[in-house]
């Protein structure tokens, strides 16, 4: 078993990454992972908090928030240490939770989403630390969370609050999500489109299959719904974003039986948004399609999920050219300032520093055989180790 990197010399990423592997943290649980940061974090100097957060109908979440030096300009890295489930360990090649190092990969899950790019980014900071005498100009903190995964309920978006609670004030951040889609260096995140979740009900009544005349059958109802919001494209992209995309991804008919015309049937969606949109304005954009099809014939009801969030992009010249330099010096490769993708906790972040996001590559995140390149972890803590040079010099 690869050894515990030692916490007295700056942290090795392949070493640290490996044992961050070990520790099995599928969303909510902490697994060590938090523990074993904090053992490397806090003989560095590191100030560490290990704050849970507690909300009625979601799992108590553990977090984590390290700090060292004073005033500004402060940098956060942040990230999440919980994992998605690894599915039948028998698929995989390696142990998803043994953290082997073979064949010039570290193996097993959360290799690149996203414990890769926390290895990274402490075995920088460590080593900047080192190299000036164990204190940076400036302050530098590491956000982490136990709650990307899962309902991001208990994590970032409390953490957040919490920091700003007991005095913390960011100047920039940067979370270490795997962004590049093939090669270390091809792209750096600048902002991410919004997200916006829903269910469509259709009220029918309910019937004996063989007396149509005296049910409303609600499943032939929902697809009409569902045909006119789909009947045509929400945009075709903007400037810096792709296009907005509507997906069906549940229909719920609560009905066992073979003779019964159900009483209810709902589709459930997601919506991926760009800046030509808000949640208000997809809303009013859903409610005329669907009242124009429903029209006095269709008994329906449009539910908007809590959590949406908007699309955002981070403007900061400073800090996406610190960084875009960054990669250039290290791979040689002018990464392309992307927006494309899901969401991340950036999309917290974003309301209280401008935030850039930047990792390993993530071809193989949340499958079978998850691995990241040794290489991309060497170049990846080289990449931020020359931002804080940059950033604090
Ligand atoms: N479960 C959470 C957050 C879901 C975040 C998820 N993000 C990714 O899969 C990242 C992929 C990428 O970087 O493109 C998503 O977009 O659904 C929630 O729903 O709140
Ligand atoms: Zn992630
Ligand atoms: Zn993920």
């Amino acid at each position: 078993m690869p050894p515990v990197p030692d916490a007295a010399t700056p942290a090795d990423p392949a070493q640290l990454l490996s044992a961050l592997i070990r520790c099995p943290s599928v969303t909510p649980a902490e697994g060590g992972a938090l523990a074993l940061l904090e053992s490397v974090l806090a003989p560095a100097g590191f100030m560490v908090s290990r704050p849970v957060f507690r909300e009625a109908g979601t799992p108590d979440v553990e977090n984590l928030f390290a700090t060292i030096g004073s005033g500004a300009p402060h940098l956060v890295f942040a990230g999440h240490t919980d994992v998605v489930p690894p599915g039948d360990p028998a698929r995989w090649s390696h142990g998803p939770f043994a953290g082997d190092i073979a064949d010039g990969f570290v193996h097993g899950r959360g290799a690149v989403d996203m414990k890769g790019g926390i290895a990274a980014f402490v075995a920088a900071a460590l080593g900047y630390l080192a190299d000036r005498g164990g204190a940076p100009s400036g302050t530098i903190s590491l956000l982490i969370t136990g709650d990307e995964e899962g309902p991001s309920v208990n994590g970032t978006v409390k953490l957040l609050d919490w920091a700003a609670k007991n005095g913390h004030r960011f100047d920039a951040a940067i979370v270490g999500e795997p962004t590049n889609p093939k090669r270390l260096g091809d792209a750096i995140k600048v902002g991410r489109r919004g997200s916006l979740s829903g269910r469509i009900t259709v009220f029918g009544r309910q019937g004996h299959v063989a007396y149509p005349h005296l049910a409303i059958n609600p499943i032939p109802q929902l697809t009409k719904l569902i045909r006119r919001v789909t009947a045509e494209a929400l945009d075709e992209g903007s400037e810096r974003f792709d296009p907005s995309n509507l997906e069906f991804v549940g229909l719920d008919v609560d009905n066992t039986a073979w003779n019964v015309i159900p009483a209810e049937a709902s589709a459930r969606f997601n919506i991926r948004f760009n800046d030509q949109w808000t949640v208000a304005t997809l809303e009013a954009w859903l409610a005329a399609r669907l009242d124009e099809a429903a029209g006095n014939e269709i008994a329906y009801e449009l539910e908007l999920m809590e959590g949406a969030s908007e699309s955002f992009l981070t403007h900061s010249a400073e800090l996406i050219d610190s960084l875009t330099n960054a990669v250039e010096a290290v791979t040689g490769r002018r990464p392309e300032l992307s927006t494309s993708g899901g969401t991340s906790d950036a999309r917290f972040i974003k309301d209280y520093c401008p935030v850039v996001e930047f990792g390993l590559v993530g071809e193989t995140m949340h499958q079978v055989d998850e691995r990241a390149a040794v290489e991309d972890l060497v170049a990846l803590t080289a990449i931020y180790r020359r931002f804080l040079d940059d950033w604090f010099g």
